[in-house]
This record gives C-alpha cells, structure tokens and sequence, in this order.
C-alpha cells in the first residue's frame, strides 16, 4: 500500500492535484474539508457543529476529524492506498492517523508539501471565493484567520514526518501541469500508474 499526504497551506492546490494522482495512481481520496463540506449540506449533527468553526476560519476539533477519517479508512479495506488531502492539520491527528494506520498494517509512506508563498495564497483563495461558493474563501480576514491557524498549529505536522525521513518539498507555484509533474516524478518511485 501506498499513502500520501498532499500537504500544504489553504489554497497550495492539494486539491486539484490529488484529483490528478487518483486517476494516475489509483488511490483513495479522503479530504476532511469536502467530508465536512458534505456533511454541511447534508444537513447533519457533524456538519452544524462543524460550520460553526469552517466559517470563522478555524480547524474543527481534532475528534471530530478524526472520526470521519476513521471511518473512511474501514469502510475501504481493499484500497491501494490513500491520498490524505487536508488531514492531518495538527500534530494530535498526525499520532492520530499512525495509530489508525498501524492498526491495519501499513503506514504514511510520504509527505509531499505544497510550497507557495503566501501573496500567491491569497490571492488563489480569493479569486476561488468568487466561484466556488465556499464561505471560508470569500473574505479576506476569514482566508487570513485560516492561514494563521496553518501556521499555529499545522505547520508542526513538517516536523513530525520529518523526524521519520519522510517529507519532502515540491515547488507548488507553477502551473498545475508543472506541479503533477514534480509529484509524479516523487510518487512513481514509490507506486506504481493504475492498469
Ligand atoms: N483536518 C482538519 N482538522 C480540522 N479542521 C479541518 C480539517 N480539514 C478541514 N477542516 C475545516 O475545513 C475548512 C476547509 O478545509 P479545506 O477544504 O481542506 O481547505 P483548503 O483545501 O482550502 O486548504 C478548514 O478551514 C477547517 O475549518
Ligand atoms: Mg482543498
């Protein structure tokens, strides 16, 4: 098995490029912001009391995180590996997400970061806000509390996959086929393109 974390600040572009690597590779997609995001329209417990937090900007609490991966990752026993887009986001999901995983056998084979500096950030999430309906992109204190919290309690996560060997840094700020390439050229030594 092959897992991935996509990781990098809000708006990076781990979500386009894992819609990329999925159909490359074969992987699972799991993004705790579209499972929150669905659960809002759903209309759901998890959803009210998540929206509270996603508007203002701010992470959800780890539990509740945690809990939606756990149960994607049992509800796929028989998947190549996963794409882990969003999640972890604080160090505690991180011990979180390698005991779920040791559990069943396997573990993160590598962190890819997403670096794009912050202007370029910004700008990307406000331009998205016009179109994507997202209310945590449409203003610019929101985006910017959202970048804070990357900073706060995020950014430690490098840290953590860095103590174990397995992060690594691609340059995020090209255009999205330039960035796919320099992650394939990270990913195909560790997976192999789907038949
Ligand atoms: N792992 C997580 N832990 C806590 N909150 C999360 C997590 N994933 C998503 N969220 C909440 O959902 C919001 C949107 O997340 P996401 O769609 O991943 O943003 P982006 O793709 O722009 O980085 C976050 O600002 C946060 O409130
Ligand atoms: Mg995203």
């Amino acid at each position: 098995m092959v897992n991935l974390i996509l990781f990098g600040p809000p708006g990076s572009g781990k979500g386009t490029q894992s819609a990329k690597i999925i159909d490359k590779y074969g992987l699972i997609h799991l993004s705790t912001g579209d499972l929150l995001r669905s659960e809002i329209a759903n209309k759901t417990p998890l959803g009210m009391e998540a929206t509270k937090f996603m508007d203002q900007g701010l992470l959800v609490p780890d539990e509740v995180v945690i809990g939606m991966i756990s149960s994607k990752l049992d509800a796929n026993p028989d998947a190549r590996g996963f794409i882990f887009d969003g999640f972890p986001r604080t160090t505690a999901q991180a011990e979180a997400l390698d005991k779920l995983l040791a559990l069943k056998k396997t573990a993160i084979s590598v962190v890819l970061s997403l670096e794009v500096p912050e202007d370029e950030l910004i700008k990307r999430l406000l331009n998205r806000g016009k179109t994507s309906g997202r209310s945590d992109d449409s203003s610019e204190d929101v985006v910017k509390a959202r970048i804070v919290e990357y900073h706060n309690k995020t950014a430690p996560v490098a840290d953590h996959y860095a103590k174990f060997g397995k992060f690594r840094k691609v340059k995020g700020d090209g255009s999205e086929a330039e960035v796919f390439d320099l992650l394939c050229k990270e990913l195909n030594e560790l997976v192999a393109e789907k038949v």
